[in-house]
C-alpha cells in the first residue's frame, strides 16, 4: 500500500512518526512525505519512503496514495479533502482533525473500544476514518470494562486538560507564564523568612499586569485554571463539552445523544496547567449495585493499557498522576469508590497522555488494521 503522511512534523505527527518508528509501521507500506511549507525538501528518513517531500497541495500526488494520514489540522482537511474525492480518489483517509468526525461516511476510531464498528465499516466500503477527540478517547479507553458490560447508565466528566490540547505555543506559553510567576519573586523564596502572603500578592500582580504573556491562551493558565474549552455551542455548553456524548455514542455505535439507547454523557471541560496529560473526574450512576471490587476487576479486565489503582493514598499520588503517565500509553483509573448518594453512584478519576491515546496512537493502529483487511 502507498501511504500519504501529512502532517508529521506537527506536534501530534511527531508522536505519532515516533510510534510508527517504535512499531514498525513503515516496513508494512511505501511512504511519501508531503509538506505545507517545504515541498522539494528532505523528507524523514524512515523504510521504504520516497527521500523527497512533496507539496502536500498537490492533489495528483495525493491522489497516487492509496491511503493518506493526516495530523496537519482541519483547515487542511477542509480544504482538501473535499477536492481529493470530488476527483474520484477512492482511497483511504485517515485523520487526527474534528472536521469529518461527526460525518455519516466516516467512522472514529479507537480499535480497542469499537473494532467491531471499525470492522463493519471496512468490510461495508467505508473510506474514512478520524481520530476522537482526546477527551473522549481517553475516558472510553479507561471505562471500556463498564461500557462493554453495559453497566453504565450514565456519566458525568470533569475535566483537568493539558495545555497541549491547545496546541504548541500554548504548551510553550504555560511555561513562560511560569517561568514569569517564578521571576518576580526568586529573591524572596531564598529567604525563608520572607512573608508568603507578600510573595503571593506579587505573583497575583504579576498575573494580572498587562505584560504578562496570554497571546495563546488570552489569560492566565500559571497559577489559575481556564473553565472553558474551544467555543460556545448550545444549551450552555462548551464544544468540548458536547463531543463527550456526541463523539463517544458515535465511538460506541450507540444513537446520538438524546435518542433512545444512548449513553448520556456530560460534565464541564477545565483547562489547567499539566503539559500533556488530560484527567477527568468521573461520576457514574450504574445500572445495578455491584461491588467496587467487582467494578475494578471489570475495569482492569477490558484492554491492555488501563490500570486499576487502588484506592488509597501513597498508590494514588504515586500513580494517578500526569507526572507519572506523561508520555506513556497507560491509562490508570482510581479513587474508585460508591458516592454516599446511593449504591449505583461511583465515582473515578483518569489519566492519559492525549497526544498518545487521545490523538496519535488510534491513526497508526487504524493503518495496522487497513494493512492487514488488505492481506486478508
Ligand atoms: N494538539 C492536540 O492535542 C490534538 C490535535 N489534534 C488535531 O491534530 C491536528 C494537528 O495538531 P497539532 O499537531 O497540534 O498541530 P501543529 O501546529 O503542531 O502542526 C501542524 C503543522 O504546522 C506546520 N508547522 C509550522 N511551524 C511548525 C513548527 N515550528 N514545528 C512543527 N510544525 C510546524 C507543520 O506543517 P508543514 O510541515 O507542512 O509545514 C505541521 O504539520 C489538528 O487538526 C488538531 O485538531 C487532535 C487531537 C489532539
Ligand atoms: N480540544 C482538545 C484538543 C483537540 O485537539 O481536540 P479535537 O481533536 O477534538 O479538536 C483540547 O483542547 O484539549
Amino acid at each position: 500500500m502507498k501511504l500519504g503522511m501529512v502532517g508529521w512534523r506537527g506536534m501530534v505527527g511527531s508522536v505519532l512518526m515516533d510510534r510508527m518508528m517504535a512499531e514498525k509501521d513503515f516496513d508494512f507500506v511505501s511512504t511519501t512525505f508531503f509538506s505545507t511549507s517545504n515541498a522539494g525538501g528532505k523528507a524523514p528518513d524512515v523504510p521504504n519512503a520516497d527521500p523527497v517531500l512533496k507539496d502536500a497541495g498537490d492533489l495528483d500526488a495525493l491522489a497516487a496514495c492509496d491511503v493518506v494520514i493526516t495530523c496537519q489540522g482541519g483547515d487542511w482537511t477542509k480544504e482538501h479533502f473535499g477536492e481529493l474525492r470530488e476527483k474520484g480518489w477512492n482511497g483511504y483517509w485517515i485523520d487526527a482533525a474534528s472536521t469529518l468526525r461527526m460525518e455519516k461516511d466516516a467512522i472514529i476510531v479507537l480499535d480497542p473500544v469499537n473494532m467491531d464498528v471499525i470492522q463493519k465499516g471496512l468490510e461495508s466500503g467505508v473510506k474514512n476514518y478520524v481520530g476522537g477527540n482526546c477527551t473522549v478517547s481517553l475516558l472510553l479507553m479507561a471505562l471500556d470494562g463498564l461500557i462493554q458490560a453495559d453497566l453504565i447508565e450514565w456519566i458525568t466528566s470533569m475535566t483537568y486538560q493539558a495545555a497541549s490540547g491547545a496546541g504548541a505555543p500554548n504548551m510553550r506559553e504555560l511555561l513562560k507564564q511560569m517561568g514569569d510567576l517564578y521571576g518576580v519573586v526568586a529573591d524572596d523564596l531564598q529567604d525563608p523568612r520572607s512573608a508568603i502572603l507578600a510573595i503571593d500578592r506579587k505573583v497575583t500582580e504579576e498575573m494580572r499586569s498587562p505584560e504578562f504573556p496570554v497571546k495563546a491562551f488570552g489569560v492566565p493558565l500559571a497559577g489559575s485554571l481556564i473553565p472553558w474549552i474551544d467555543r460556545e455551542v448550545e444549551h450552555g455548553q462548551s464544544r468540548e463539552e458536547w463531543k463527550g456524548g456526541a463523539e463517544a455514542n458515535k465511538i460506541l455505535g450507540l444513537p446520538g445523544i438524546g435518542e433512545k439507547g444512548c449513553l448520556p454523557i456530560d460534565g464541564l471541560c477545565v483547562r489547567v496547567g499539566s503539559m500533556r496529560c488530560h484527567s477527568q473526574a468521573l461520576t457514574i450512576k450504574l445500572k445495578k449495585d455491584i461491588s467496587c471490587e467487582e467494578i475494578e476487576k471489570i475495569l482492569a479486565g477490558a484492554n491492555q493499557w488501563v490500570k486499576v489503582i487502588p484506592n488509597h493514598k501513597e498508590e494514588t499520588i504515586q500513580e494517578l498522576t500526569p507526572a507519572k503517565v506523561s508520555g506513556t500509553l497507560s491509562v490508570p483509573i482510581g479513587r474508585i469508590h460508591k458516592l454516599n448518594i446511593g449504591p449505583e453512584y461511583v465515582t473515578a478519576f483518569t489519566v492519559g497522555d492525549q497526544l498518545l491515546w487521545g490523538a496519535a496512537e488510534p491513526l497508526r493502529r487504524m493503518l495496522r488494521i487497513l494493512v492487514d483487511f488488505k492481506k486478508a
